[in-house]
């Protein structure tokens, strides 16, 4: 597939994202990259979004592995989403969302992870940042930390791959490092109705990780319900926030819950609240102008040999002066088994908000490894030939 790489709008913990347009039918995507020698979760998440279909999940438009400027990088094409993520859309509306907004993405959310789990995926890593605006409404990205589950036992093959996530949206029982299966997206989806209802992750007031997180595992708590909420939406987030996982309401049941009984009322709002308009081509002016992003990487299983619950702790209590506090700005973590440096853990942690973005910045500058090194120096007309991958 050819294509045209454009700036760079996007950087996770294992990949930078720009825009690009596809030679050929000039169709817009966003391109994710990482050098090929880094790109095992590229790979996983390739593998999974190659077999899935879905109005409700960022589309797959393939992968290729080009040589730009010397480095080898592993590409993976998606569907473009011009509208930023659910954390976006709170931050322009000023710091929480109306609960008919609330209430359609929720309700978009859920068709998408009925979906995954239907297909016997668990995505380990719902939160707003992950849920993505594209002119066909919301839609669940970020597969990396995904999993496909035990079809035979119904339960996750967590004793070979380790369990991923945010922290702040951790299940107890993803805390306490027994399990992740369906039920901990469901918990991670009430703590983002949080996170879009009052613009701050749950467990506010809580800032060290570390006691958040035995908080959450061992403590009997729930993330505090907003009260401003209505009966049903408060409902409906207690259905979610069960700490017992086999008490907590599926998918499928939850979206016929009440709560979601007038879903279509205000998607006509939202959609006209992003300015959407699908750029033409990667020379649009106007797609150069986004930000760029920073998401760290919190990365506990590079030091761990255990993985009981109290060494899981203690393990996080040596990364704590690392760990960011958890309001609703760019320094949540996303905990992976990679092999990424302590020192990227989370460059940013001690920048106030004001001047987050700045920071964000030279935090970039100083961490960028060769991929985002010619990433970030990128033009914007140039047209790789990338081996196709099936
Ligand atoms: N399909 C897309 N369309 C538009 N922007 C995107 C798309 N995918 C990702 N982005 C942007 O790039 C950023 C990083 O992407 P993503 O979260 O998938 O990377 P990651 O390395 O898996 O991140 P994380 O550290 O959160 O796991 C996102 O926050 C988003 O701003």
């Amino acid at each position: 597939m050819n294509w045209i790489r454009g700036k760079t709008i996007g950087r996770g913990s294992s990949a930078t994202v720009s825009i690009a347009t596809a030679s050929r039918s000039g169709d817009v995507l966003a391109v994710k990259s990482a050098e090929l020698s880094q790109s095992q979760f590229l790979n996983r998440e390739q593998e999974i979004l190659a077999g899935l279909s879905s109005p409700y999940v960022i589309a797959y438009k393939g992968c290729c592995i080009t040589s730009e400027n010397g480095t080898v990088l592993y590409n993976l094409c998606l569907e473009y989403a011009p509208g930023g993520s659910i954390s976006d859309a709170v931050r322009k509306h000023g710091g929480c969302l109306r609960e008919d907004m609330i209430r359609n993405y929720v309700h978009k959310i859920l068709l998408g992870l009925d979906y995954l789990h239907g297909n016997r995926i668990v995505h380990c890593d719902i939160k707003g940042p992950n849920v993505l605006l594209t002119s066909d409404g919301v839609k669940i990205a970020d597969l990396g930390c995904a999993r496909h589950v035990d079809e035979v036992s119904g339960e996750d093959r967590s004793t070979v791959t380790p369990l991923a996530g945010t922290p702040a949206y951790m299940a107890p029982e993803v805390a306490r490092g027994e399990q992740q299966g369906f039920p901990a997206d469901i918990w991670a989806l009430g703590c983002t109705v949080i996170e879009m209802a009052t613009g701050r992750a749950p467990w506010v007031g809580v800032l060290d990780p570390v006691l958040a997180l035995y908080r959450i595992g061992f403590s009997g708590d729930v993330p505090e319900i907003p009260t401003f909420l209505s009966e049903q939406a408060k409902d409906f987030l207690s259905k979610c926030l069960k700490r017992e996982p086999k008490e907590r309401w599926s998918a499928s049941e939850l979206l016929n819950h009440a709560f979601l009984v007038e879903t279509e009322s205000a998607s006509e709002e939202m959609m006209s609240t992003f300015n959407m308009v699908t750029p033409t081509s990667v020379l649009d002016q106007q797609y150069w102008e986004s930000e760029d992003e920073l998401d760290t990487t919190w990365n506990p299983t590079q030091k761990r040999s255990s993985n009981s619950p109290m060494d899981r702790i203690k393990k996080l209590s040596e990364l704590s002066s690392k760990i960011p506090n958890w309001s609703l700005d760019k320094t949540w973590v996303t905990v992976r088994n990679n092999g990424s440096k302590e020192a990227d853990l989370c460059p940013n942690s001690q920048y106030h908000e004001d001047n987050l973005q700045l920071q964000n910045k030279d935090a970039i500058d100083e961490n960028l490894g060769e991929t985002d090194k010619f990433t970030t120096g990128i033009q914007s007309e140039m047209i790789y030939t990338g081996t196709d991958i099936e």
